[in-house]
């Protein structure tokens, strides 16, 4: 029997041969008309009709577009949230601004865009183009109504976000910090360039965006503060002010806070009324759909290799590779207190450049996985092949059906491969992964104390900053708490690849790719807790000879040794800063050795270490000087006892008169490569040397710094800075909380 329903309806109801009670006497008429017979036909138009007016009266909602970019995933995290929240009044569409198409952003009416910045204030790599057709659009409306720039004359997206990003007003005391009102900064650009009166492209868009960044970097949001600022100058209306949410406090905090603002904003600017059922926006970013009863983990036999679930699962070309040799110690310390390590991986049929980077997938610690397949509930045995199955709800033109689905992107997998391989263990849990661990406390004082985590922002994140908990410590912590494994994973974030400067060029060592790295270990609680272990480095460091490695490349296009190659080069990277320039000089002994009558650049390396059992590479480098391939080597030694404390920065101001005309008589490439503290000071000193030596303002100095970049004779690749830098640490945290604190 077909069962049709003849309006739209969004209502649940069971199929009427299980419930439906059949009238006595079915079939008399007892004088009443005689019932309607449909047939087939007429049935088949009816449904047709019903669901040409179900599709139209979706298509006559208002279109929102929410825009995201993410480098490890939780821009596009928050973006989805917001777009599931967004479709309860809009027609509401997702896309990475990498898939996006630019030529569209004059006819939006609600845009919303949620993005990381990463770098040193660049756009995350799937951002990178939207930034620059921002930036083409920007120039053409400029230069069409002659508008006044205050972009100091650079002429790339890249420089002009530096540039907003130096004056931003993160900068500035907080006090000085103008407040925007809604109701004065509707349209425009934050900064005082352009007048709130500017009209342009973007006059009939509504926009609102959420920066995500850490404080602890000095381009804090750069990209999202970007982005923000050029919607308003080419005509956007704001909905809302940019709202940051900052990683090293509150980040989820602001996103919850902020997302039911936007929604209940745009709600009012289209006149619109959300969905009757949704009352309470927040609710509706709440995981709630996840329960014992909408997930599960059911047996499977369709298990796919390693590389092509990680391929899928994270939307990227997985290749596995081999690992050469056992990794070997680069420093003078005992195999036991080694720091960093060569790793040499046999990887043919991978092409690369020297300056690129691979992203590697690594597994977690085989202690963390056991730990928790003895803590996580519901699976007998945690080498069956098992899938992730959600409930879901499918709305079609007939009403709301329930099914199980697999996960879209959890592959088939035996528990203990899947928490080994696909899921980010050791970042300290979410609260709302809290929450639900909360729900499976059997005694009441850890449901409490669970609960006081989830409701107190700041005793939340004093307990994530000072204890650096990952999923098995907060079990430990909190023993009566017996979570089911599939609800865990369903709430898990996926454990991301890490990214690592290519040591080697390709035409030095052909089909093999070199790896320098640093072995991460570190102390919670200021150095007094317990052991954590970088998931990647450590990974790498317990890899033998044969055994697989699962990886891929990234061009990084702006940190390539110059075309031109008679340009002289300054490479400077402390530890493992160096790792980039083995594949530069590798390519330059290759050059050498195919024409020996090639003029070579002047090579100058800045080498930075805390004292010489940990100078990388000494050999290599002596014999390179020999070799005339680097020309000058210099080496500062941070902690060595005979001598003052030096920094790379250091060198270079007692170098500069040589640098200067290296780098600007010349014309020479400048290539900095490590953390982000370090490339500031590298930076900043640069800018004061050329300040002095050629008696400019700072703005021109700043301006002249701009063009290197826009020339690509100013390089940087930038590491990230991780909780255990614990200077950083404490002080970014500190500022963040006043921060958080000013908010209103
Ligand atoms: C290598 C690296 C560089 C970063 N650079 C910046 C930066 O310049 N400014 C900033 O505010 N945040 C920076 N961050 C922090 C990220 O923006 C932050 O972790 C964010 O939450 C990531 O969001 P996503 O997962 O959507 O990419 C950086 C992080 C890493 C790992």
């Amino acid at each position: 029997m077909a069962l049709y329903y003849l309006k739209p309806s969004f209502e649940y109801q069971d199929p009427a041969w299980r419930t439906h009670v059949w009238k006595k006497g079915r079939g008399e008429s007892k004088g009443k008309k005689p019932r309607r017979k449909f047939n087939f036909k007429q049935i088949a138009r009816a449904v047709k009709f019903t669901s040409k007016l179900f599709g139209r009266a979706l298509s006559k909602r208002i279109k929102a577009t929410v825009l995201y970019a993410t480098e490890t995933g939780k821009s596009e995290q928050y973006a989805k949230q917001l777009c599931e929240l967004l479709g309860h009044a809009f027609n509401a569409q997702i896309y990475c601004m990498s898939d996006y198409d630019i030529s569209s952003i004059e006819h939006e009416a609600l845009l919303i865009v949620v993005a990381s910045t990463f770098g040193n204030g660049d756009p995350p790599e799937n951002g990178e183009l939207f930034s620059q057709d921002l930036y083409a659009m920007r120039v053409q409306e400029s230069g069409e109504h002659g508008l006044q720039d205050s972009s100091m004359g650079v002429t790339s997206s890249k420089s002009f976000m530096k540039a907003s990003s130096r004056q931003d007003f993160m900068k500035l005391p907080l006090q000085q910090v103008k407040k925007i009102d809604r109701w004065d900064s509707l349209r425009g650009s934050t900064s005082d360039t352009f007048t709130d009166e500017t009209f342009g492209p973007l006059s009939n868009v509504r926009f609102a965006v959420f920066a995500l960044g850490s404080s602890a970097y000095p381009n804090f949001c750069a990209f999202g503060q970007y982005v923000d600022n050029i919607l308003g100058e080419l005509g956007g209306e704001r909905l809302l002010k940019i709202a940051y949410g900052d990683e090293m406090c509150g980040q989820e905090q602001s996103f919850r806070k902020w997302a039911p603002e936007v929604f209940k904003l745009a709600c009012e600017t289209f006149c619109l009324d959300p969905d009757q059922s949704l009352s309470d926006a927040s609710l509706a970013l709440q995981n709630e759909s996840l329960t014992v009863n909408t997930v599960r983990l059911v047996p499977s036999v369709s298990k796919v290799s390693l590389d092509s679930a990680l391929s899928k699962y994270h939307n990227k070309k997985v290749h596995c590779c081999k690992i050469k040799a056992q990794p070997h110690n680069l420093t003078k310390l005992s195999e036991g207190a080694k720091t960093t390590m060569l790793l040499e991986i046999c990887a043919p049929g991978l092409e690369y450049e020297p300056g690129d980077h691979v992203g590697i997938f690594p597994a977690n610690r085989s202690p963390l996985v056991e730990g928790l397949l003895g803590r996580l509930v519901g699976v007998e045995n945690p080498d069956e092949v098992l899938q992730l199955q959600l409930l879901k709800e499918k709305q079609t033109s007939n009403g709301i059906f329930k099914c199980w689905e697999p996960h879209d992107k959890i592959p088939a997998d035996t528990l203990r491969n899947l928490l080994a391989r696909f899921f980010d263990l050791t970042t300290p849990p979410s609260r709302q992964l809290l929450t639900l661990l909360a729900g499976f406390c059997d005694d009441n004082a850890d449901k409490e104390r669970l609960e006081l985590l989830v409701t107190d922002s700041s005793a939340y994140e004093d307990w994530r900053h000072w204890r650096l908990p990952h999923l098995l410590d907060v079990l430990e912590e909190f023993p009566s708490c017996r979570p089911p494994a599939s609800l865990v994973l369903a709430h898990l974030t996926p454990l991301q690849p890490r990214f690592y400067s290519i040591s080697s060029s390709p035409r030095r060592v052909s089909d093999e790719i070199h790896l320098t790295v640093a072995i991460v270990k570190y102390r919670s609680e200021d150095g007094q807790g317990d052991e954590r272990f970088g998931v990647c480095s450590n990974y790498l460091a317990s890899l033998r000879s044969n055994d697989e490695l699962f990886m891929f490349v990234r061009s990084a296009l702006g940190f390539h040794l110059p075309t031109d190659r008679s340009c002289p080069v300054v490479l400077i990277g402390p530890g493992t800063g160096i790792a980039p320039f083995r594949s530069f000089w590798q390519e330059i002994q290759v050059l050498r050795e195919v024409d020996t009558t090639m003029a070579l650049p002047k090579v100058w390396l800045f080498f930075g270490c805390r004292n010489r059992d940990v100078d990388l590479y000494a050999e290599e480098k002596a014999q390179l000087l020999q070799d005339q391939i680097l020309d000058r080597v210099f080496l500062a030694l941070s902690r060595e006892s005979d001598i003052p404390k030096t920094y790379v920065q250091d060198l270079i101001e007692q170098e500069f008169d040589s640098l200067y005309n290296l780098i600007v008589l010349q014309r020479g490439h400048v290539y900095v490569c490590g953390d982000v503290t370090m490339a500031e000071h590298v930076y900043q000193t640069i800018r004061k040397c050329i300040a002095g030596k050629e008696q400019k303002s700072e703005a021109e100095v700043e301006t002249f710094l701009l063009t290197l970049r826009d020339e690509n004779r100013y390089h940087e690749d930038i590491f990230g800075i991780t909780l255990r830098t614990a200077e950083i640490h404490t002080k970014s945290r500190a500022t963040a909380r006043i921060r958080m604190a000013s908010q209103p």
